[in-house]
């Protein structure tokens, strides 16, 4: 492997863009020699040091385009056989989680044809769906970043947000906790930081002011750093709401769609190919998560690499909504500003992420190591929650650069091509920021390249507020009975831990962005997240799921192709 990786190095002229010393590079490679034995080796010892960290940089890189070089060259002569255009677009967004949904919400105030792909069944289902909802005030970010000024500024609009898009988001504030001298150092270092962030309301409290608004803080606590404008959301209820106004404003969005070449000829956006035929584009917007480095080979010009960094977050019994208040986070540790104790909108408590580097961006595995992590560092800093009021765990991938900060630019290379890579954390707090930056890099974009060809106008019937209906269990004995008297279906509770009727559901399969998947349902109705984890509704959402789209329940999935959940039928399913 070492020979291999060598040699590709030597053949590869793009080793500048990190700076590094072709000599001192192999020197790294060969001090490897001998001590791997595969690819998870080699990610371990690239971070034990800055330049083995750049090591596998390149090494990660290379593979990556190596093996993009092949699928680009198998698919794309299978695609252009079938030659079949879905469509005609100005703006391809490609990534529906956070931040593609928000993009596509922003620009579709303008008089623009935007399409969206998604490689996966829903929206969301990426890291979007992994994060913790922490909408982060802003205190950890290096001053000047690219992250500094937007978490701020996105933070501040999450109020508009949450009224316009009806998804619910409460401000509660966030503490960063410390027990000694090396922890008020990190705090005091936050608290500059914030200050030079313009993070609003930012103040050091000692531990006992700590506890007057937190009680149940550790007694051990003695100072915090308190920023009011912190809060949380679910933050796949955000992009989801995000992507249905979108979809109200004209915005098309393909599921299931991947794409897998870009034709950049004459150094330009052209056509984007994608595993259901071609898409004719003027822009391309790179919001492809934890494959934006490979999204960006794929249209010519790569200037960063995402290295998948994973986070496993625990979610407790709502039965322990009332322990925490506010958000309470820890100093800093590897790779992480430090970890949240929060709540979710509905009161289940949140503990995590952990963060660790791993090779493959779908490994979202959870360990015993990084469920003891956890544990062990929250039940020190909040009392009244036990192991045993967890409910589930589960983990996502960070897209995190070797730069560790958002890269949100019109590329210099192809004209079109417009990168919002690489947003990790305070990527959610930040997405209206981004969303807004965007737009006006490409109204730049096309005053300078007139790839349209033609004044981009602000559209005067832009309808901001997003059409939902209320849960069922949220609504009056007024409102409950005259949706009863419509459908009798809002009588039949299909998720008793969550009281989830029939009525949503089906009205969830046949909505804007219809789910047709186990957990698209979840996501949009809350079936299946309660204390039982859908032991109860699960079978019958499925059946619900098959009736509604018409096909048997065998080809009903969990989250897509590969994930069926029923395998063959020795009888009827006979519940109702
Ligand atoms: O661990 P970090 O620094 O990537 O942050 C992740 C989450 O936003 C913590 O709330």
């Amino acid at each position: 492997m070492i020979a291999h990786l060598k040699k590709l190095i030597k053949e590869n002229e793009k080793l500048n863009r990190y700076d590094i010393n072709i000599e001192e590079l192999e020197n790294n490679v060969i001090k490897l020699n001998g001590k791997v034995d595969s690819w998870g080796d080699v990610v371990d010892f690239g971070h034990l040091a800055a330049s083995l960290d750049q090591v596998k940089g390149v090494i990660n890189e290379l593979y990556t385009a190596e093996s993009i070089k092949k699928n680009m060259e198998k698919k794309v002569k299978i695609n252009l056989e079938k030659d079949k255009i879905i469509k005609k677009t100005d703006v391809l967004i490609v990534g529906a989680g956070i931040t593609g949904s928000a993009i596509a919400r922003e620009l579709a105030k303008y008089d623009l044809d935007i399409t969206v792909i998604e490689k996966n069944s829903d929206i969301a289902e990426g890291t979007t769906k992994a994060n913790n909802g922490m909408v982060h005030s802003g205190y950890a970010a290096t001053p000047g970043s690219l992250k500094a000024e937007l978490n701020v500024k996105g933070n501040a609009k999450y109020d508009k947000w949450s009224k316009e898009l009806k998804f619910d988001f409460d401000r509660t504030g966030s503490f960063v906790v410390g027990f000694d001298e090396d922890d008020s150092a990190h705090i005091q270092e936050y608290y500059e930081k914030g200050e030079k962030n313009g993070v609003p309301g930012i103040e050091i409290l000692t531990g006992d002011k700590a506890r007057e608004i937190e009680e149940n803080l550790s007694e051990d606590v003695k100072s915090a750093l308190w920023t009011p404008s912190a809060g949380y959301v679910a933050p796949y209820e955000v992009a989801i709401a995000l992507a249905e106004n979108a979809v109200e404003n004209g915005v098309e969005i393909l599921l299931d769609t991947e794409l897998i070449a870009v034709d950049n000829a004459a150094d330009k956006i052209n056509i984007a190919y994608t595993n259901q035929g071609r898409i004719e584009c003027s822009y391309l917007i790179n919001a492809a998560g934890v494959y934006a480095d490979q999204v960006a080979e794929m249209a010519g010009d790569r200037q960063f690499t995402i290295h998948p960094r994973r986070g496993t977050l625990i979610i407790f019994d709502k039965e322990k909504a009332k322990v925490l208040k506010s958000a309470v986070g820890t100093t800093p540790s590897k790779h992480t500003k430090g970890g949240v104790a929060q709540r979710t909108p509905e009161g289940n408590p949140l503990w995590g992420p952990t963060a660790v580097e791993v090779a493959d961006k779908t490994n979202t595995a959870v360990s015993q190591e990084d469920l003891d992590t956890i544990i062990n560092k929250f039940t020190t800093i909040v009392g009244g929650i036990d192991k045993k009021d967890m409910i589930t765990s589960f983990s996502g991938v960070r897209a995190a650069n070797y730069k560790e900060d958002f890269v949100i630019e019109a590329s210099e290379k192809i004209k079109g091509l417009i990168q919002a890579a690489a947003i990790q954390s305070p990527g959610l707090a930040s997405s209206p920021a981004i969303a807004e930056k965007i737009v006006n890099i490409l109204l730049n974009e096309e005053k300078k390249l007139k790839l349209l060809g033609r004044k981009i106008k602000k559209k005067n019937n832009f309808q901001a507020e997003r059409v939902v209906n209320k849960p069922f269990h949220q609504c009056s004995n007024h409102e409950k009975e005259k949706l009863l008297a419509e459908d009798p279906a809002y009588g039949h509770v299909i998720c008793r831990c969550e009281n989830v009727t029939e009525a949503e559901i089906v009205s969830a399969i046949h909505g804007k962005i219809p789910a047709r998947t186990v957990d698209a349902i979840k996501r949009r109705t809350r079936a299946g997240m309660g204390r039982c984890q859908a032991g109860f509704c699960g079978p019958r959402v499925v059946k619900i799921l098959a009736r509604e789209l018409g096909i048997d329940s065998e080809k009903i999935t969990k989250k897509g192709e590969g994930s069926n959940i029923v395998n063959y039928r020795i009888k009827e399913l006979l519940f109702d």
